[in-house]
């Protein structure tokens, strides 16, 4: 779908694209990237609206430096920021950006019907936008991205403005472009926790450089962590805390993020395979205490690159995690955490 081959955009004081290199393949794609890392720049040179300092980048086969006129035509662009006009309804507007991208008049009609209803805003459609709430202009914006049925979609912070429960919507909402239509997506955010449960592959820039690429389950299964919860007894009051110090005798490591021994109820510990699970049982076992759970966890991407901090929380109401490089680390750009240990 899209491959860049050592892409750079400088400006005068910043270099917002750095060499960079990467090759995205169907089906729904993250670009995650701090506030300024450059995944607008991209973004722009995708759609031939920027040109590139160097290397070239090329969208559904077709060059982004002379052909942006036919990648447009087959991909469709949602903005980062409100550009809607106030005064003009959803169909309205949608209907002319549908008639802008080639559509007939009464195809443009029938496909702006279609693509608000699945965007769930049917009933406003006829509104003035200028009276939408946040999360309906988003909408509006991933609307007219889609309704000229592109191949290929590029959203830019399509979440942002929204609350948790209207981030949990939109990201359905992307989610169900690919599944239900065919068409793929490349979705950016500078929160890392909401593109794990959306996107199938994860593309991290920091600096304008590729910090990562990769499957969403690479990231969060290549190491797994095991949660473990026991009961305590009259001979051990604690028995977390005894068995903490028991499993580091028997050489089981705890996660980096998890609960010190005692500190908590649950006790996360790196998983190396069978052997840790047997050791586990055998020592809850050997200690007398009753084993409540026993389960593997997936690491977030957020712990994969805040290595050492605890795990973020994982209901729709908690904070999310930001693509900030972990502030330990020199550059950002080793990956981090136990993954790349
Ligand atoms: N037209 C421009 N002139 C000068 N500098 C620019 C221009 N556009 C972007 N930049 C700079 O390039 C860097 C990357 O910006 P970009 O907008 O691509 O980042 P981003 O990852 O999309 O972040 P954000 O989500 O905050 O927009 C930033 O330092 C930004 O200030």
């Amino acid at each position: 779908m899209i491959v860049t081959e050592s892409l750079s955009k400088r400006f005068p004081k910043v270099t917002a694209l750095d060499r960079l290199t990467m090759t995205i393949g169907p089906g729904v794609t993250g670009l995650v990237g701090a506030n300024g890392a450059g995944k607008s720049t991209l973004i722009k040179i995708l759609l031939g609206l920027s040109p590139a300092t160097e290397g070239r980048a090329a969208v559904l086969g077709l060059d982004v430096a002379g052909e942006g006129g036919a990648i447009r035509e087959q991909v469709g662009y949602m903005p980062e920021h409100d550009c809607l006009p106030p005064d003009v309804s959803a169909t309205e507007f949608v209907v002319h950006m549908a008639r802008i991208s080639g559509l007939p008049p009464s195809a443009a009609r029938e496909r702006t019907a279609d693509t608000l209803r699945h965007v769930g805003l049917y009933e406003e459609r006829y509104r003035p936008i200028g009276g939408y709430s946040t999360g309906m202009k988003q909408r509006v914006k991933l609307a007219q991205a889609l309704v000229h049925d592109p191949k290929l979609v590029l959203l830019d912070e399509p979440t942002n403005g929204l609350d948790p429960v209207g981030r949990d919507e939109m990201l359905g909402l992307i989610r169900r472009v690919h599944t239900d239509f065919g068409i793929s997506v490349l979705v950016t955010s500078h929160l890392l926790g909401e593109l794990e449960r959306t996107c199938d592959h994860v593309v991290v820039i920091d600096g304008g450089a590729l910090l990562r690429s990769s499957s969403t389950s690479d990231f969060t299964q290549k190491t797994a962590v095991i949660a473990v919860e026991v009961t305590d007894t009259e001979e051990h009051p604690d028995g977390t805390a005894v068995l903490a110090e028991a499993l580091a005798r028997a050489g089981v490591r705890h996660a980096a993020g998890g609960h010190a021994p005692g500190a908590g109820r649950v006790l996360l510990l790196d998983a190396e395979g069978d052997r840790t699970y047997d050791t586990v049982r055998d020592t809850v076992a050997g200690l007398g205490l009753g084993l409540v759970r026993m389960e593997q966890r997936r690491h977030h991407i957020a712990e994969v690159f805040r290595p050492g901090e605890p795990p973020e929380p994982t209901g729709p109401a908690g904070p999310e995690p930001s693509a900030q490089p972990h502030p330990g680390s020199t550059d950002g750009r080793n990956g981090g955490g136990r993954d790349a240990a």
